[in-house]
Parts: structure tokens; C-alpha cells; sequence
């Protein structure tokens, strides 16, 4: 990284076709532990497809994706949660008949032992504890952590799908608009979190095309356009205008990075 930053996801050449769409072509890509960066593009200019490749949850067509210096092939979401990479996507991806507490261990329940210790029960108590908390660390009001989240609103199903990712994250989350939906006070609380979060030295992704939220939040961003990676800034050197000129394709400054 130009920056001189520890670099803990690199991506290089990613292309992926959908049909006679071309979502990303020969994109480049990287994120630090330790720091959050923003990636910027107008509507349909790769990000999220750039995000589903790099979490296993779609595969590019080519390209080169390292983690911690090594290849990394992310055939599925499991290998990248294995790796410590986290997703809060768009769709949330909550299973809805089920309560916060549930969603927020789904997959990786809590066990205690058994009484013979060969058996283990979920530990419902403890999880319903640490959702509680999560929650609350996130300034979500959740009168109850049992019901179905299907009945909760947009903003509070996003704060459980944002809790979720944060409790497990240990290298990188990925967070594709996770304030999109949020009043606010909960957008500050995601704000905290997200920097929170990288303090504990993770890397966080964070997607969104809110600008003044992105320079409040980010060390670093990255700008596609049309499928690539067409500019980097450091946040603290840049403008809001200098960032919609490389959205819009007025600055194209990848080449002398
Ligand atoms: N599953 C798919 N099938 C067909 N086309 C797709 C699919 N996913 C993405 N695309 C297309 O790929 C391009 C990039 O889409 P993508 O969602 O990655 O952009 P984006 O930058 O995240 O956009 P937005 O900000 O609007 O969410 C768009 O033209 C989109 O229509």
C-alpha cells in the first residue's frame, strides 16, 4: 500500500461477468488491519459484487485475492468466516422466525456441557446475556431479545445483523451500507462501533454513499468506477469533491498511486 500500512486483504485483477455485464473488471483492491476503509462508486459500479467475492459468498471469474500475505481461494462464506472475515450484507441475511438472540449466534451456538459431559445443551441463558449486550453496545432498545426479529424494524434488524458480524469478526468485516436504514443515534452508535471495532485492529470495509459519513469514519478510501479501482485517499487528505470527481470519473488517479 502506498501508504506504508500493514496490508491484510489484497485483491488484483478481479474481473466477474454476469452475462453481458461486466460487474468488475481487472479490480484491484486492499485493506489494512487496524483501519477502516471506505469503498465509494455510484450505483452498479462493482462494490458489492467486489464485496461478495472477497467474502466467499460469489467467486470472481479471475484474479489474485491474499490474505495475510498468502493466497487466499474463498470458495464459500464458511472459509471466509473461518479466515475471521465477517459480512453485514444489504439483504441482512437474518433468519427471520427466529429472535436476535438466536440470529446473533446462528451457526455458533453457545454449548455448555452436559450433565455426563458428553451432551451438550445450548446455553440459552448466556446467549440471551451476551445478545443483551451486544445490542446495548450498539444503543439498540430491544424490549425483547426472544421475539422473532421478522417483527422488529428495518433499523433494528440492521443493528442485529451489525452486532452479529462485530461479535465474531477477529481479522476483517465487511460492512456493505450498514447505516443505510438507521435513524440518527444509531447511525453515531454504528459510527463508534465501526471505530471501535478497527481500534481492536481490525480491518473494516465499510460501503456506503453517504460522503460526510464516510470522511467522519474512514483512514482510507478506495473509489471504483465502472468495475476497477479507479482512485485511493487517504480520508484526511481529501474532499468530498474530490471523491465524487473520482466517482463520477473526473479524477482518475489509480495510475500514479
Ligand atoms: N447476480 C447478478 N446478476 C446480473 N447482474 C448483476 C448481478 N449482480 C450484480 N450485477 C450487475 O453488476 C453491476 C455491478 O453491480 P453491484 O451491485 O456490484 O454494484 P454496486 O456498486 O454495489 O451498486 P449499488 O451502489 O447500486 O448497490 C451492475 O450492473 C449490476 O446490475
Amino acid at each position: 500500500m502506498s501508504t506504508g500500512d500493514e496490508v491484510l486483504l489484497e485483491a488484483r485483477g478481479l474481473s466477474k461477468t454476469f452475462g453481458h455485464v461486466r460487474a468488475l473488471q481487472d479490480a484491484n483492491f486492499s485493506a489494512g488491519a487496524g483501519e477502516v476503509t471506505a469503498l465509494i462508486g455510484d450505483n452498479g459500479a462493482g462494490k458489492s459484487t467486489l464485496v461478495k467475492c472477497l467474502s466467499g459468498a460469489q467467486q470472481p471469474d479471475h484474479g489474485e485475492i491474499r490474505f495475510g500475505g498468502r493466497p487466499l481461494r474463498l470458495d464459500s462464506p464458511a472459509t471466509a468466516q473461518r479466515a475471521g472475515i465477517e459480512t453485514v450484507f444489504q439483504d441482512l441475511a437474518l433468519a427471520s422466525d427466529l429472535d436476535a438472540a438466536t440470529n446473533l449466534f446462528l451457526g455458533r451456538e453457545l454449548v455448555r456441557p452436559g450433565v455426563l459431559g458428553r451432551f451438550g445443551f445450548l446455553d440459552r441463558r448466556r446467549m440471551r446475556a451476551e445478545a443483551v449486550q451486544a445490542f446495548a453496545e450498539l444503543g439498540v432498545n430491544l424490549s425483547d431479545v426472544r421475539a422473532p426479529v421478522a417483527g422488529l424494524s428495518g433499523g433494528q434488524r440492521q443493528s442485529v445483523a451489525v452486532a452479529r458480524s462485530v461479535a465474531w469478526a477477529t481479522r476483517l468485516i465487511f460492512m456493505d451500507e450498514p447505516t443505510a436504514a438507521l435513524g440518527v443515534v444509531q447511525r453515531e452508535r454504528v459510527l463508534d462501533t465501526i471505530r471501535r471495532v478497527r481500534d481492536r485492529g481490525v480491518a473494516v470495509v465499510l460501503i456506503s454513499h453517504n460522503m460526510p459519513e464516510v470522511l467522519a469514519v474512514a483512514d482510507r478510501v478506495e473509489v471504483l468506477r465502472l468495475g476497477r479501482r479507479v482512485a485511493r485517499f487517504r480520508a484526511a487528505d481529501t474532499t468530498l469533491e474530490e471523491l465524487v470527481g473520482a466517482m463520477t470519473g473526473a479524477i482518475d488517479r489509480e495510475d500514479q498511486q
